[in-house]
């Protein structure tokens, strides 16, 4: 089933002096119940901003798309209120920095208790008085039930000494935990879909692939699905089950990853992969991607990596089509629209110098030159 389906999303913030910034331009993004989805892409791709669209999030933006639904029900149809209750309820998010986006003057335990109580999973009132009464006066009752689901949560996301962590403070765990906390928190108000924004990005790496893995496993065992975003494909490749990728506000390419990564379609997603370790050619050095993303406003016509990708023609300056490449695999590229193959890219170059030629390409324009960044 789909959760999440949303079609040619745009987000514009109008700036006062200055040209309105058109941060994400044609947004497809669909997530299925129970995956973990990838939406992946260089910074200012609009990974956060699409993120942030899915909670409404995005005060003072013009957010427009042709669907915006969550099973089946137009978000952007819903009232501030019924907001509410999405947020939290339906749909949970997990922040990149976790420190400010929990409370510091409450324990652990406390914020997740008030998520469960929230809720409505337990017998206890969550009305404001009730709930200052709470934070100024008596705490929860470490025998209530909100308290104790709130310990079984941190528990659950594999957090040693559960009943000890929940009485303490943000800022006395360590960032890892500190995002364990985050989850759990998540977690207390039952969700079907938890947006991860950057999650593990401030971890180093073993705490980062361990986090990964309880994601995984809470996917698995609680059938919630996981909106992860991150600009590391090696993350997507450990962990997703399909990924989109984004390029300067549109959507590029998506698939199931092992689709992606196997026979990825378009330049941008070559380009990208041949920067990871475990997808570099085996002859070569890691190869980033020559040059930078353009900001919103100055972005080219048509294909927006055009001015970047080394196969670049004519006729990427109109506007982007969808290439099929297999069953649930789309990407977004005119080297397709006349139905061939257009083999190799040649990203191969080396020294920061594109030689511009495709293989099988011979019978279209010569290829534009893609400048040194
Ligand atoms: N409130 C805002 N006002 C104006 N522009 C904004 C605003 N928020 C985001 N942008 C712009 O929108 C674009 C997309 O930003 P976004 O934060 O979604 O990128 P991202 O893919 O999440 O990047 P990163 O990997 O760095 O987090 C950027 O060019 C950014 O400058
Ligand atoms: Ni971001």
């Amino acid at each position: 089933m789909t959760l999440l389906d949303i079609e040619d999303l745009a987000v514009t913030f109008p700036v006062e002096d200055g040209p309105d910034v058109p941060a994400v331009d044609g947004v497809d993004l669909q997530v299925e119940a129970g995956e973990i989805h990838g939406l992946v892409g260089e910074s200012g791709s609009g990974k956060s901003v699409t993120a942030r669209s899915i909670m409404r999030l995005l005060d003072g933006a013009e957010v427009t798309a042709d669907r915006f639904a969550y099973r089946g029900e137009d978000l952007y149809a819903k009232s501030e209120a019924e907001m509410r209750a999405v947020r939290g309820d339906d749909i949970g998010m997990v922040f990149q920095d976790s420190l400010s986006a929990l409370n510091p003057v409450m324990t652990v335990g406390e914020q997740i208790a008030e998520v469960v109580r929230h809720h409505g999973d337990v017998d206890e009132s969550a009305g404001l008085l009730s709930e200052l009464r709470r934070k100024y006066v008596t705490g929860t009752r470490k025998t209530a039930s909100s308290w104790r689901r709130a310990v079984d949560l941190l528990e659950t996301v594999g957090i040693p000494d559960p009943e000890e962590v929940a009485t303490s403070y943000p800022h006395q765990l360590s960032g890892g935990q500190r995002q364990r906390v985050m989850i759990a928190s998540a977690l207390g108000g039952d969700p079907s879909l938890i947006v991860a924004d950057e999650p593990t990005t401030a971890l180093d790496v073993t705490v980062e692939a361990s986090i990964l893995d309880e994601l995984r496993r809470l996917c698995d065992e609680f059938d919630v699905a996981i909106l992860l975003i991150t600009h590391d494909l090696g993350v997507v490749a450990e962990t997703c089950d399909r990924v989109t990728v984004m390029y300067s506000g549109s959507v590029m390419e998506h698939g199931r990853t092992d689709q992606l990564f196997e026979n990825p379609a378009h330049p941008y997603t070559k380009g990208l992969l041949r920067s990871i370790p475990e997808q570099a050619p085996p002859d070569g050095e890691l190869t980033t991607i020559p040059g930078s993303a353009p900001e919103p406003t100055e972005r080219p016509t048509g294909c927006p990596f055009r001015d970047r990708c080394p196969a670049a023609f004519d006729a990427c300056a109109d506007p982007l089509p969808e290439h099929v490449v297999d069953d649930g695999h789309v990407a977004r590229c005119h080297l397709y629209t006349e139905g061939d193959d257009p083999g190799e890219v040649a990203w191969d170059a080396r020294d920061g110098e594109t030689n511009g030629t495709v293989d099988g390409a011979t019978d279209r324009t010569t290829p534009t030159e893609v400048t040194d960044g």
